[in-house]
């Protein structure tokens, strides 16, 4: 892996109510982007520079105008990279993501619970921080599975949180944790180390070119919390070569449930469990001829 290590981002300041910052985060999600920090009156969305240009900005404004009726102030600014650290640290406390995960930042003092575990987020720019409904969702589903001999791929692996979180669930067979952004897979990294998990095998790969060379490694529990559209194209793949696998979801939204049990009906998966938080959902998944009810 060869990550760059710098990245500047684009920052788009949305003025909106904060009752309105889930469905705003839900809707801009779909664009593909995945990094937002709140505000008192403001949400702040983040993509890198690379991926912002006037095509980028009328999609984002066709998008909210088609969803909510009009565009609210808007103002885009680029951030060099070098200001990133700082102005994310701010913004962090502390996620009690249940009874048994604490998210918390590097340097910060907490006190969890008895049996709690806690996980060391150093985020940068990665998604993965337990802001977000569905990084809670995967981490409250993870809770309830039994992963000690499990052999796990985590797609879209952002700070690395999930990666992280099964280690210290107890699994101990090799984890391959991948992103297509090389800041996150650096990110990663870091944070695998600081978590005493180095071992965490972290690789910067698209899941959309590469994933039958790296399923073929044998897998047999996915956990994939990336988009719609990627989860879209790439469950296919992973049923044809990953036939075995139990599939742990997320990044999908409550009103794509009927596009999710269509695609899991006609790839031959069924239901395990689903759960809800906010507009999001997360399901976990196994081939219906595995299956076990
Ligand atoms: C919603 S975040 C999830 C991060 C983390 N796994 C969590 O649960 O908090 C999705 C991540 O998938 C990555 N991603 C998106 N498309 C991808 C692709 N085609 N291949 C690999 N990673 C991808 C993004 O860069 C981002 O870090």
């Amino acid at each position: 892996m060869q990550p760059t290590g710098t990245q500047n981002y684009i920052e788009l300041a949305i003025t909106i109510s904060p009752a309105l910052f889930e469905p705003y985060i839900a809707i801009l999600s779909q664009e593909g982007i995945e990094y937002f920090l709140e505000e008192d009156d403001r949400l702040l969305a983040y993509l890198p520079e690379s991926e912002w240009n006037e095509a980028k900005e009328q999609a984002v404004r066709s998008l909210l105008e088609e969803t909510f009726g009009s565009v609210p102030p808007c103002k885009a600014s680029f951030m060099a990279d070098r200001n990133w650290n700082a102005e994310w640290e701010a913004h962090l406390q502390p996620i009690e993501i249940s009874d048994r995960f604490l998210i918390v930042q590097k340097y910060k003092e907490v006190t969890p619970k008895p049996g709690q575990i806690v996980i060391e987020i150093n985020p940068k720019m990665s998604f993965g921080t337990g802001y977000h409904a569905t990084t809670r969702l995967m981490l409250r589903q993870m809770e309830e599975l039994e992963l000690e001999k499990r052999k796990i791929m985590d797609i879209g692996t952002g700070t690395g949180v999930l990666a992280i979180a099964a280690r210290k669930l107890g699994n101990r067979l090799p984890i391959l944790a991948f992103d297509n952004n090389a800041w996150a897979a650096e990110n990663a990294e870091e944070n695998a180390r600081e978590n005493q998990a180095a071992d965490i095998r972290i690789e910067l790969i698209d899941a959309e070119e590469e994933l039958v060379a790296n399923l073929r490694e044998g897998y047999d529990l996915i956990l994939a919390n990336i988009n719609k559209n990627v989860i879209d194209r790439i469950l296919p793949v992973i049923r044809n070569y990953a036939p075995q696998a139990e599939v742990l979801l997320s990044g999908v939204l409550i009103y794509d449930e009927p596009w999710l049990k269509k695609l899991l009906k006609r790839l031959g998966y069924s239901n395990v469990k689903t759960i809800y938080e906010d507009e999001w959902l997360s399901s976990l998944v196994q081939a219906e001829t595995e299956a076990k009810h």
